[in-house]
């Protein structure tokens, strides 16, 4: 449970939160299905999801002056800076009525980490680790067929690299902290989500 007290701005010019949020971590390497697990937690458990790429695309998509540095950096498969993804995930928190948030695909490595942290001083609940071998993900992103610049051989493996270089020691730290939920996603959707809601019985079902 992270509290945010300081209404004021920062120096981003973004406003602190002020109320009381809960933010689960949702990570695992490309392709291991963190955004499809997600909307499945949307939808049984009312949380609201927050992808760092899906806002980095959207960003790019605006129009912004960070658009074709955020771009080039996605298709190289390296990590944007904290500055940028931060302010992307403190305006959605900000704009968002809910209270509980999947924060996906984020924090990727220690600069990420560290800053949010500083920044937000959110702690998260847990870290939902999806776990999956390269095979298995280079297969599904090979045929996500979402039209995406870095699903691609070349891009797909520098984002191998990058999450087991960068991402897996952030995994790491939070496991030594006794807060990681690792779930086999390699298994078929329905099965991932079983094992998902195991996890998630603390927060009380969506009401339908
Ligand atoms: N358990 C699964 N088994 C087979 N395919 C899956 C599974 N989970 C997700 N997929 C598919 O794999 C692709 C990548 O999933 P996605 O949720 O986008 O991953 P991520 O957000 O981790 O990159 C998508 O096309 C999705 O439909
Ligand atoms: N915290 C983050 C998340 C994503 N990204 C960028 O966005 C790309 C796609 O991330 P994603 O989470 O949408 O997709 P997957 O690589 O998990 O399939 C990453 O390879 C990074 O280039 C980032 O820079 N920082």
């Amino acid at each position: 449970m992270g509290t945010v007290t300081d209404a004021s701005k920062d120096a981003t010019g973004i406003a602190f939160i002020d109320k009381k949020v809960t933010v689960v971590f949702v990570l695992g390497g490309p392709g291991s299905g963190k955004g499809t697990q997600c909307a499945n937690i949307v939808e049984h458990f009312g949380f609201t999801h927050l992808s760092a790429g899906d806002l980095l695309r959207a960003e790019i998509k605006s129009g912004s002056e960070n658009g074709t540095m955020i771009q080039n950096m996605i298709k190289e498969g390296k990590i944007v800076p904290s500055e940028v993804t931060i302010k992307l995930l403190q305006k959605a928190i900000l704009d968002t009525a809910n209270d509980k948030f999947l924060i996906d695909g984020f924090p990727r490595n220690e600069e990420n980490r560290a800053a949010f942290e500083n920044v937000t001083k959110i702690e998260p609940e847990f870290v939902l680790f999806f776990e999956c071998s390269e095979e298995e993900m280079e297969r599904r992103l090979l045929n996500r067929n979402q039209g995406r610049d870095d699903d691609n051989i070349e891009t797909i493996r520098k984002r191998f690299k990058v999450f087991m270089e960068s991402s897996v020691p952030v995994v790491e730290y939070y496991n030594s902290k006794g807060k990681v939920r690792k779930i086999d996603a390699a298994r078929p959707i329905d099965e991932v989500f079983d094992a998902v809601k195991g996890i998630f019985s603390q927060f009380s079902k969506k009401a339908t």
